[in-house]
This record gives structure tokens, C-alpha cells and sequence, in this order.
């Protein structure tokens, strides 16, 4: 699409355009990484989940995050409250990059941001009374007099819709809607201005939800409050969110208005995402999208894009434009096995199977390419190279069958430079539509079709 602006991060400087719509921007995440350290008996890679992620929040706004399980929302969210330390980059809080905070300074910081958790019922101190619950933030703040914290806790209880006589009650007795306005009230206690809700409804009654959303909503208005809005509902994040980031595998695919996004999503991941909600409008065209497989392993990224091993509208080479897409599903999930096995670790069973000639699951390359690709018409030239890939994994090679793999079929999107060097390819994010939303893909850049074309073509 023409006219798009290529930018390394979702929300670059900010520019005069943003100034004079008077956003004001409270938290700037720059290059944000948290990886989890291997452990284990064996040298394992770092878990890398929160891969390098860059946007802004803007004061009083409600960000959405929304992505399958294991994508690394609530990582994120810990993050960037300081309970769980970053790996690299920056996230600043009216210009302090909290991240290298320590000691002190942290504790004093700690006031300002604070997070609801999804389930009342383990965040909640059972053998306390709820009076005790809300007012332990003041307590380990050391905040003014006792009787003026029990003050504030009576408060707080009336603010989220409960009452000063459940001060000395404790949490069993209550519903979960009201164990979760315990929770709120308790993280209201210190006055903070950013909250991270991690899936704060998903345990709740449907009946309960909207009672805490709107809860939720009249607290933001009245106290000025700015939220991460951590959810799988996508009902629940359109209504309450002003903008959404969608994730996957560590990485924000697509950040924008939330209406803007929804009508009329970029990225392919969010179309994928989006394509599983039911429609109200059965005459609507496009389908459903099965994304095949599960996302990859985030010890094992793949290389190049992060979606670029399920994705339904990547970037096939020239040569191969016209190649059935049943073939195409064979080559991708060839790739994952691959992968898989690459990194499979043979047991000493295996091995000794192996060495006397013995079947093992290890051996078994002439059947998958059976299962892959028998009945398909594959033209011959994809063929030769397709055996010769079966071939050399069959001999154990995944990593030499994998680069044979890639040479042939791979692209752009998997980091394959298309002018022939050597070095790894990742995508951009460029501007799409209309209010400064920001896609990560490929298929946004002149030289390539533009996602949703490609996706009407394909399904
Ligand atoms: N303490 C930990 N140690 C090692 N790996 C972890 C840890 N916490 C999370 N992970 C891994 O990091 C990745 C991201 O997890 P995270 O919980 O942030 O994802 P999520 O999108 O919030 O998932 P869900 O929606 O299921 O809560 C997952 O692969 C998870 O297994």
C-alpha cells in the first residue's frame, strides 16, 4: 500500500500530530524484553517471553492487550509494574525508566502502578479480615495514622460498592464479584494512577462481569486512572478498551483504536484472531481462519517474523506463486516438524535403536512425507527438492534439512534477506489506517500485496 511510514518501533518519537490531538503519554516501553532463564538439567535457551516490545500508554486511556495463551500478556504486565524484571530496554514513567529502579526509589515508585489479578479467590489472604486486606498497603507504606488508614479503608470499600461493616468480615464469606471488588479496593488503597487488570472478569459470572466492568469504568472517570487492560474476551476488550495491542509469541503484531482495529484489521494475526469471533451477520464473507498448529515454542522462535510459521497470507517466492495451497500447508508443516525435531533431545533408548538400524520416531521421514504430500500434485522441480529435504532429515540432519527447506521456499518472512546476504530479516512496523495504528508485517511495504487481499484470495 502506498503511502504507508515505515517505523522500528509502534510508537516512535511522538510528533507534532499526537501533541495537538493532546495525548499525553504516561508509560513509554522501549525494546522491552523479560526472558525466563533455562534451567533444567540440560543448557536450555531463555523462555523469551516478552520479545522486544516498543509502544506507549496514554494517561487515562484503557490499552487492551489481547492474544492466545502463553503469548506473554501477563509477563508484560508484570513488567511493567516491576514484578517481574526486564531482560533489556526501557519502560519509562513520565520519563524515569523504572526498570533500573532500586531499593527505595523502587518502593516509593511502587504507589503509582498497581495490578488486579484474575482470581480473587488466590490473591486473597483467607485468615484476614477484608478491613486488614485493603489496609496492608497502607500499612507497609507506613501511610499517615492507623485511624486514618481504617479511615481510608472504609472508604475504599464504599467507593468499589461495598460496605464499612464488611471491614471486619473475611473473604469466604463473600461472592467472587465481591472478592474481586476486595481486590480492587486493595489496589486503589495507595492512590496509583496505572493498573494493570490481568483478565480481572475471566473468573467471574457472566452476570457479575458487567457489574465489574462498570465498576471498573466509573472508578477510571473518577480517580483518573490509566489501565492495561489484560483479556481473552474480545467482547469485553471493545467494549472497555479506547485502543487494543495484539500479541503473539512475545511481540505486538498491530496497536490501534480499538473500533478502527476491529472493523477493519491489518495485520494478519489480528484477522486470524478476530475471523475466530462469531458474527452477528451470517451473510458476512470472509471466514473463519484456521490458523494450523499451535504457536511455536518461545524458547525456539522462528526466525524472521514470529507468525511467520502459521501465517495465512505469507509471502511465497516468485517462483512458487501458483503452487497449490494443500502443498503449501505440507511445505509449513515439514518446517514445524523440522523444528520439533531439531530440538526433540533423543533418549538413550532412541540412540540405541538407531545405532542397530531399528525403527524409531526419529526414522520415520518416509512416512511424514507420505502423510504431507501423497495425492498432491507436486509439480516435479518442488519435488526433488521436497525428497532431497526428506532425505537428509531422515539421516538426523534437521538443521541442514531446514536450510534446504528455506533456500528453496523460504522468504521474507522467514528472515530471508531477499537480496542474498546473510543477515536475518525482520519485519517493520508501518502506519495503516487512519488514527496512527502500527501493523508488523511485511505486506504492508510497496513491493507486496496488502494482507486482507491476499487472505480473500487464500480461504
Ligand atoms: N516464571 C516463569 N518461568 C518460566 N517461564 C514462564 C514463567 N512465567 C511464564 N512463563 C512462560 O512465558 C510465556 C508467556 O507466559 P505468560 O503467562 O506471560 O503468557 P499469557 O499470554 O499471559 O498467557 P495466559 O493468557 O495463559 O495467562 C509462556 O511460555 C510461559 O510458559
Amino acid at each position: 500500500m502506498s503511502g504507508n511510514t515505515i517505523e522500528t518501533t509502534p510508537n516512535g518519537e511522538r510528533n507534532d500530530d499526537e501533541r495537538s490531538r493532546g495525548r499525553d503519554t504516561m508509560v513509554s516501553i522501549r525494546d522491552l524484553k523479560t526472558y525466563y532463564e533455562g534451567g533444567g538439567l540440560f543448557d536450555n535457551p531463555p523462555v523469551k517471553a516478552v520479545d522486544g516490545v516498543s509502544f506507549d500508554i496514554y494517561r487515562g486511556e484503557t490499552l487492551g492487550l489481547v492474544g492466545e495463551s502463553g503469548c506473554g500478556k501477563t509477563t508484560l504486565g508484570r513488567t511493567l509494574i516491576q514484578l517481574e524484571e526486564a531482560t533489556g530496554g526501557e519502560v519509562l514513567f513520565d520519563d524515569t525508566d523504572i526498570t533500573s529502579l532500586t531499593g527505595d526509589q523502587l518502593y516509593e515508585w511502587r504507589r503509582n502502578a498497581q495490578m488486579v489479578f484474575q482470581d480473587p479467590d488466590s490473591s486473597l489472604n483467607d485468615r484476614m479480615t477484608i478491613g486488614e486486606i485493603v489496609r496492608e498497603p497502607l500499612d507497609v507504606h507506613d501511610w499517615k495514622t492507623p485511624r486514618e488508614r481504617r479511615n481510608r479503608v472504609k472508604k475504599l470499600l464504599d467507593q468499589v460498592g461495598l460496605a464499612a461493616e464488611h471491614y471486619f468480615r473475611y473473604p469466604h464469606q463473600f461472592s467472587g464479584g465481591q472478592r474481586q471488588r476486595i481486590g480492587i479496593a486493595r489496589t486503589l488503597a495507595l492512590n496509583p494512577e496505572f493498573i494493570v487488570l490481568d483478565e480481572p472478569v475471566s473468573a467471574l459470572d457472566v452476570s457479575v462481569q458487567a457489574e465489574i466492568i462498570n465498576l471498573l469504568e466509573e472508578l477510571q472517570d473518577e480517580l483518573d486512572l490509566t489501565y492495561l487492560f489484560i483479556a481473552h474476551d474480545l467482547s469485553v476488550v471493545r467494549h472497555i478498551c479506547d485502543r487494543v495491542a495484539v500479541m503473539y509469541l512475545g511481540n505486538i503484531m498491530e496497536i490501534g483504536p480499538t473500533e478502527e482495529l476491529f472493523n477493519d484489521p491489518a495485520n494478519p494475526y489480528t484477522h486470524a484472531l478476530l475471523s475466530a469471533i462469531p458474527r452477528p451477520d451470517p451473510t458476512q464473507r470472509r471466514d473463519r481462519i484456521t490458523l494450523h498448529g499451535t504457536p511455536p515454542n518461545p524458547r525456539y522462535p522462528p526466525s524472521g517474523c514470529p507468525f511467520s510459521t502459521r501465517c495465512p497470507a505469507r509471502i511465497r517466492p516468485e517462483a512458487y506463486e501458483a503452487l497449490d495451497d494443500d502443498v503449501w500447508d505440507g511445505i509449513n508443516a515439514l518446517r514445524e516438524i523440522l523444528r520439533e525435531r531439531m530440538r526433540a533431545t533423543r533418549s538413550v533408548r532412541e540412540r540405541i535403536r538407531e545405532r542397530f538400524d531399528m525403527e524409531t520416531r526419529f526414522a520415520t521421514m518416509d512416512e511424514t512425507y507420505e502423510e504431507l504430500f501423497g495425492g498432491l500434485d507436486v509439480p516435479p522441480e518442488a519435488e526433488e527438492v521436497l525428497q532431497r529435504v526428506a532425505d537428509i532429515a531422515g539421516d538426523h540432519d534437521e538443521r541442514r534439512a531446514l536450510d534446504a527447506l528455506d533456500e528453496e521456499f523460504g522468504s521474507i518472512c522467514d528472515g530471508v534477506d531477499p537480496d542474498g546476504s546473510d543477515e536475518e530479516i525482520d519485519p517493520e512496523y508501518y502506519t495503516v489506517g487512519e488514527n496512527d495504528r502500527k501493523s508488523y508485517c511485511h505486506r504492508h511495504d510497496d513491493g507486496f500485496r496488502e494482507p486482507a487481499p491476499v487472505l480473500d484470495d487464500r480461504h
